[in-house]
């Protein structure tokens, strides 16, 4: 197999793929939900993100020997038919999980002005505590905030410290939702949050979920909401999108389109270890930096601050949910084209960086908000 000459079937919403892939052979781009078998009859390589069924039916009599998909997902891959076939694969875990605790703190900074409360008197329960779940927990308790942790699978490997699925969602003042989407095993998480258990979240809290649509029974959540309309519903995720309940898209206080962790550095992050992967699965060292192509992408950050700011303000420069809030918000204008909206908001996505790539210019933080700065991800000098 020459290196040079390959043929790579590419989801066209995959940035840097010239720069880590061109030199590997041709690529043919596509839009993720329409590749098709037929695309793949003379592919080496596919590569795509979490809207491409990579099923048995999609390989079938391909010569594809790597696939690789940019996200740290993996609901729509079947692993068992790629082992069976002894194809190659890899995802991209914790690629953007910074950007996801990012836009989580900050909606909470959002919700908490709004509301009036301090984060630091709240108490955050994360449900799955992997890659962003441990970044979020990391983030929150440099806060100081209280925090209650789920997540049975890491229990039973005889980790400490978590909860119950149900004390936690009794107890605490904010749910995040970090899991996987798994529909079979001992610890399935489709339909976590349920008819039965919606009625346990205390009065007042908020609800975000940021991992899968089908984590919560969005059916229940609808019926649910309408009774309990104090809970605040932040959703990133949708049960069956790119379709969106415009109902439960009314319930919402922040709808986003699965953005989450839509940051320029996590994509171009999940393109890199898609590089680092195959040229390990072909034996060969990789030479490309992620940094460089970072550098590349040469969209730098600055944020001045005059000495007026707090933290919400400096976070909010370099995530602001509102903006993607109105944007979808808008997008729900029309039922027949909302879904192809959905994905049209998410491919043509603004360029967003992450809170350590900003460069702080002028008025020098005072120690507390130094600290609070650091906690959530900047990097001072
Ligand atoms: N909205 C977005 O843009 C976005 C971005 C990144 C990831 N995600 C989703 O978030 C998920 C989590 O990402 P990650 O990087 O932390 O993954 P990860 O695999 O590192 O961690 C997932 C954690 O969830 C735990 N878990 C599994 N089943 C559980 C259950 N039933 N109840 C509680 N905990 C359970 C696991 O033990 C693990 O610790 C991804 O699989 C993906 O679906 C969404
Ligand atoms: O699993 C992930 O990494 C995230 O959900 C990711 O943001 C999905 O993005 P997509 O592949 O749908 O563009």
């Amino acid at each position: 197999m020459k290196l040079t000459n390959l043929n790579i079937v590419a989801d066209e919403n995959i940035p840097a793929l010239d720069r880590l892939f061109g030199h590997f052979g041709k690529i043919t781009r596509l839009p993720g939900r329409t590749i098709q078998n037929s695309d793949l009859q003379e592919a080496d390589l596919l590569l795509v993100r979490s809207v491409t069924q990579v099923s048995e039916q999609l390989i079938a009599t391909s010569p594809v020997h790597f696939v690789g998909t940019a996200t740290i997902g993996t609901d729509h891959i079947d692993k068992a038919a790629l082992k069976n076939r002894e194809i190659g694969f890899s995802s991209a875990p914790g690629c953007n999980a910074d950007a996801v605790a990012e836009y989580v703190v900050s909606n909470l900074l959002l919700i908490a002005s709004e509301k009036g409360f301090k984060l630091k008197d709240q108490t955050v329960g994360i449900v799955g505590v992997g890659n962003v779940g441990r970044r979020l927990q990391q983030r929150l308790e440099a806060l100081g905030i209280k925090l209650l942790l789920n997540d049975p699978p890491r229990e039973a490997a005889g980790d400490q410290g978590f909860v119950q699925l149900e004390s936690l969602l009794q107890q605490a003042d904010i749910i995040c939702l970090h899991t996987p989407l798994i529909k079979e095993g001992r610890y399935p998480s489709y339909h976590l949050l349920n008819a039965e258990n919606l009625p346990m979240v205390k009065p007042d809290s908020i609800v975000l979920n940021a991992g899968r649509g089908p984590v919560i029974d969005n059916v229940a959540l609808l019926d649910w909401h309408r009774k309990r309309p104090d809970v605040t519903l932040l959703l990133d995720v949708w049960e069956e999108e790119p379709k969106v309940d415009p109902q439960l898209a009314q319930q919402v206080r922040i709808g986003t389109p699965h953005i989450a962790g839509y940051s320029l550095d996590g994509k171009i992050r999940g393109t890199w270890m898609l590089y680092t992967a195959f040229c390990q699965h072909v034996g060969i060292q990789p030479e490309i930096e992620l940094a460089d192509c970072l550098a590349e992408a040469d969209s730098p950050l600055q944020i001045v601050l005059d000495g007026s700011e707090d933290l919400a303000t400096i976070v909010h420069r370099v995530y602001q949910p509102e903006a993607d809030h109105q944007r979808f918000i808008d997008s729900l204008i029309d039922t027949g084209s909302q879904p192809q909206r959905f994905d049209l908001l998410r491919k043509r996505y603004p360029v967003r960086r992450e809170c350590a790539a900003a460069k702080l210019q002028g008025v020098k933080p005072d120690k507390a908000l130094a600290d609070q700065l650091k906690a959530v991800g900047f990097i001072l000098e």
